[in-house]
């Protein structure tokens, strides 16, 4: 039993159209080598949304200007790491110019992916009803 509150992250899955919609996912540079969108944790005192844009601008360079960001589509993912309960809270979040990529330390790679491929490399059975959600609403 664990008293304890649950870890907060928060990130934005950040996409594209290339005429249809692709996902930016982010190679974490550690093992397991995971792939997720940028996100991060939330700092004491913040709340998730400025954690998910401090995260994106850390992660991937992107800054608030660059992005159409869709309030109306989040979802928040629920799963323990190292057997403490973690949540992510997601928003979508258009890159208007999509241009070059820098990346942090925190990653070693990234990808543009089709909603297939995202569904394919991120891995996780929740990331990928999160992915097919978002897209659905995005075309919608
Ligand atoms: N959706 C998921 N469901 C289950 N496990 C996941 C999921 N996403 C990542 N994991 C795994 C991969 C890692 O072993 C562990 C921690 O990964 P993750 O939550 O991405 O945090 P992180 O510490 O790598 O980065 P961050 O600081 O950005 O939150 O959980
Ligand atoms: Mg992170």
């Amino acid at each position: 039993m664990s008293s304890s509150s649950p870890v907060r992250a928060a990130g934005l899955v950040v996409f594209r159209f290339a005429p249809a919609i692709e996902f930016l996912l982010l190679q974490a540079s550690y093992p397991p080598h995971h792939w997720t969108p940028p996100k991060g944790h939330v700092d004491p005192g913040e709340d998730e949304w400025t954690a998910a844009l401090r995260e994106t601008k850390e992660e991937a360079n992107i800054d608030k200007e660059q992005l159409a960001i869709r309030e109306d589509v989040h979802k928040t993912l629920a799963y323990e790491v190292k057997g403490k309960q973690k949540t992510v809270k997601y928003w979508a979040a258009q890159l208007k110019n999509p241009d070059g990529m820098t990346l942090s330390h925190e990653h070693q790679n990234w990808k543009w992916c089709s909603l297939d491929e995202a569904i394919k490399i991120a891995d996780y059975v929740e990331m990928g009803e999160l992915l097919r959600e978002f897209h659905a609403k995005l075309t919608a």
